[in-house]
């Protein structure tokens, strides 16, 4: 049979998904997989099309501490699938630069474009282009697309994209990209179908994951958002600050000495989530421990949260809605409940009943602002994109597959 494989490797994760690459008949998913935890607690978890555990397995984290070894683990993985011929493959490319705005099919050139902008994504870009690099040579006949993570939120207003630095850096690409676009395309598209009420209006969706970022969208269509020319603005992440003031970075090569190398370590992999609480980076740690810096480094993150929330409801004048998604936004009704009490001002009220039993919809019948959770699909999203460039036309349905 012949599939498309979705390939989204993240800052804590590998997920994959494969989907019949038929041209005609109900298209289906054939699977989907995910290691997790990569670094901390790894375990690889796959289902068929019929839900059915395919794999289910704790790693430990020596064998998996970073992403290229996930990679390793997926591919012994899918190596061991059979009947499945391979048609297309589908990449989440985190960064897109300024000249790549839209999906497009991966040739060595377009490669070789996207390597240089792997200091602008250290955590993801090395890991989105090893496995088209490996393809390219084994494969060079297998159609690889490339769907861009900045794509989205191109075309916004000229001031969204601005930073208050000489118009040469911003021309040279120095500018506000955002991130998480696959996700929030996703979202977007499934509004219409979960929430018809305020999908034409004003909605944050807050995307908390291991990567964080809130994105404002007008009428589906994104206007701003927290991240900017790197992952590293905005919301405080797992392993990433958020938000800082870039007197900090100054102090830490004058006063401490750092150079460029120490400073890409600590800002992608030493702050967040993980320097507040001295703990760890994952959230599931942070909720279970009784540690005063668990609480508050969660604390922190919903204040964050919070105050991002409260800036992109201006660029939009007004809310109707907040959309939680990605790991945390899914999962955590605690956080759910948590974010919504620091909306309450914007006129959010929860239903905590609602919330605490995972209903798409958690905001209370007379709240002003909708409160929803919208699992994200980025790999959907991708299949999409990789369908419509290689066959033609999208043959994978607009449902959630
Ligand atoms: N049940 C849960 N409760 C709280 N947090 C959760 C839960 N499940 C997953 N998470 C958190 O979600 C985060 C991973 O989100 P994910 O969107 O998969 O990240 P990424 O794609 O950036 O690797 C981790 O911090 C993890 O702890
Ligand atoms: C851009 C980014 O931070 O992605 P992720 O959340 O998957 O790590
Ligand atoms: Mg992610």
């Amino acid at each position: 049979m012949d599939a498309i494989l979705v390939v989204n490797a993240g800052s804590s994760s590998l997920k994959l998904q494969m989907f019949e690459a038929g041209r005609a008949g109900t298209p289906r998913r054939l699977l989907e997989g995910r290691i997790e935890g990569v670094g901390t607690a790894p375990r690889l978890h796959a289902v068929g099309a019929d839900g059915a555990i395919l794999v289910d397995r704790t790693l430990s984290p020596e064998t998996v501490p970073d992403l290229p070894a996930a990679l390793h683990v997926a591919e012994t993985f899918l190596r061991g699938l059979s009947g499945v011929t391979l048609a297309a493959v589908g990449h989440r490319v985190v960064h897109g630069g300024p000249a790549y705005d839209r999906p497009l099919v991966v040739t060595p050139a377009v490669l070789a474009d996207l390597e240089r902008l792997v200091p602008l994504a250290p955590l993801h870009q090395p890991h989105n282009l090893a496995p088209i690099r490996t393809l390219l040579q084994r494969r060079p006949d297998l159609s690889q697309v490339a769907c861009f993570d900045t794509a989205f939120h191109r075309g916004r207003d000229p001031l969204a994209d601005r930073f208050a630095i000489p118009q040469t850096l911003h021309d040279e690409g120095v500018r506000r990209y955002g991130f998480h676009g696959l996700s929030y395309e996703y979202i977007a598209g499934r509004l219409p179908e979960v929430a018809p009420d305020v999908a034409r209006g004003r909605v944050i969706v807050a995307h908390l994951g291991s990567g964080a970022s809130l994105c404002a969208l007008s009428a589906g269509r994104s206007v701003e958002t927290t991240m900017g020319f790197t992952g590293l603005d905005g919301l405080p992440m797992g392993t990433r600050p958020g938000r800082l003031d870039p007197g900090v970075l100054l102090h830490l090569m004058t006063a401490k000495g750092m150079d460029a190398v120490a400073i890409e370590h600590f800002l992608y992999r030493e702050c967040g989530l993980k320097g507040l609480s001295g703990i760890g980076n994952d959230m599931r740690d942070l909720e279970a421990s009784d540690d005063p810096r668990a609480a508050f480094a969660i604390a922190f993150f919903v204040y964050r949260i919070g105050l991002e929330a409260g800036m992109l409801a201006a660029a939009l004048r007004g809310l109707d809605a907040v959309v939680f998604t990605a790991g945390i936004g899914e999962n955590s009704a605690r956080l759910r409940a948590a974010v919504a009490e620091r909306l309450a001002w914007l006129g959010a009220v929860l239903d905590p009943v609602a919330n605490a039993q995972g209903h798409s919809r958690i905001s209370a019948p007379d709240s002003r602002v909708a409160l929803l959770v919208v699992p994200t699909n980025e790999e959907l999203m991708i299949a999409r994109h990789t369908a419509g460039l290689v066959f033609g036309s999208s043959s994978i349905s607009r449902g959630t597959a």
